[in-house]
């Protein structure tokens, strides 16, 4: 089975829609997304207008604030103060990477929690520890909602998450391990300097892969019958495309799906779920249903 995050993605925008279509009927406020790009990557371009777009779609307000990549942190940093301000908005994410001159670890401590809706803050990720209310990274939310909506079995199940970064790995093994559904299952978190890698894998009946190395995993190193979640998205060369590249991920889907029970694609996957629980959090922050 594929795991289609396009299509799910759509059903949650739809979903949201039909929220902001109630709100604008009750006279509320409609949700504020404040988006702040640093500098021209590719990639990053084409998710801060993804989410733009998305706002579109579902009835959101958005405000898009690009900086040239020599804006000092200093600048930055004020920035994020004025949207903290800004009454209007719900909102804010700074989209990562940033220029290696700029502290991410100063620039994420200065976003308000109340509009964290990336849930990256020490405050959101300390109550996502905790099992408070928070925001919790969209990401590891996307994947979470995958499993559900796809009636995937958790409960009791061996987990590996590959990857142990602040945005998909860490947040993804928590969520996983909670008392909830889907959650409960027995979780294992691995990384560059795991040893015997493949025989852990080779264990797992949910396999989320967060590790950012191109095609890392191979059939070998997955269960028959297992859930695969690819969470790596690759520009590779590919001259037959008008593009210039094609998306990959860090599994090598082809041999991959052959073994696994339910697989999601790149693209088509993990990575337009992340968009679409943007929105919600965004929701959520507008709606006050986190910090009240
Ligand atoms: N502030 C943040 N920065 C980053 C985050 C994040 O959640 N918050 N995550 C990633 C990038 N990301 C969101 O920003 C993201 C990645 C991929 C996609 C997506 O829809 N991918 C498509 C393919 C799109 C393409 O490249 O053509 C797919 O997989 O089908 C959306 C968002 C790092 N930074």
């Amino acid at each position: 089975m594929i795991i289609d995050g396009k299509k799910t993605s759509e059903e949650i925008k739809n979903e949201i829609a039909a929220r902001v279509a109630e709100i604008k009927i009750e006279g509320g406020k409609i949700p504020h997304l404040a988006a702040v790009l640093v500098g021209y990557d590719g990639a990053s371009q084409t998710y801060v207008n993804a989410k733009v777009k998305s706002c579109e779609q579902v009835g959101f307000e958005s405000t898009l604030i690009r900086l040239e990549d020599d804006v000092t942190e200093k600048e930055l940093l004020k920035v994020v103060e004025d949207i903290n301000q800004n009454p209007e908005i719900d909102g804010l994410i700074v989209q990562l990477p940033l220029p290696k001159h700029i502290s991410v670890e100063k620039v994420t401590e200065m976003i308000k929690p109340e509009k964290d809706v990336d849930g990256f803050t020490p405050s959101n990720v300390g109550r996502l520890a905790l099992n408070w209310p928070s925001y919790v990274s969209a990401t590891p939310n996307g994947i979470m909602e995958l499993l559900k909506r796809y009636n995937i079995e958790t409960s009791g199940k061996n987990c590996v998450v590959i990857g142990r970064s602040h945005i998909v790995g860490s947040p993804m093994s928590i969520l996983m391990a909670r008392n909830t559904n889907p959650g409960n299952a027995t979780v294992t978190l691995t990384h560059s300097r795991t040893q015997n890698l493949p025989e852990i894998t080779r264990n797992a009946d949910i396999l989320i892969v967060a590790i950012g190395k191109p095609g890392f995993v191979t059939a070998d190193m997955v269960k028959e019958g297992a859930v695969v979640i690819d969470v790596g998205i690759h520009r590779v060369e590919d001259t037959s495309k008008k593009s210039g590249f094609k998306l990959i991920g860090d599994v090598k889907f082809d041999e991959v799906s052959e073994k696994a029970s339910a697989i999601t694609p790149v693209p088509g996957g993990v990575g337009p779920m992340t968009i679409a629980s943007l929105l919600s959090n965004t929701l959520l922050a507008a709606e006050k249903r986190i910090y009240r």
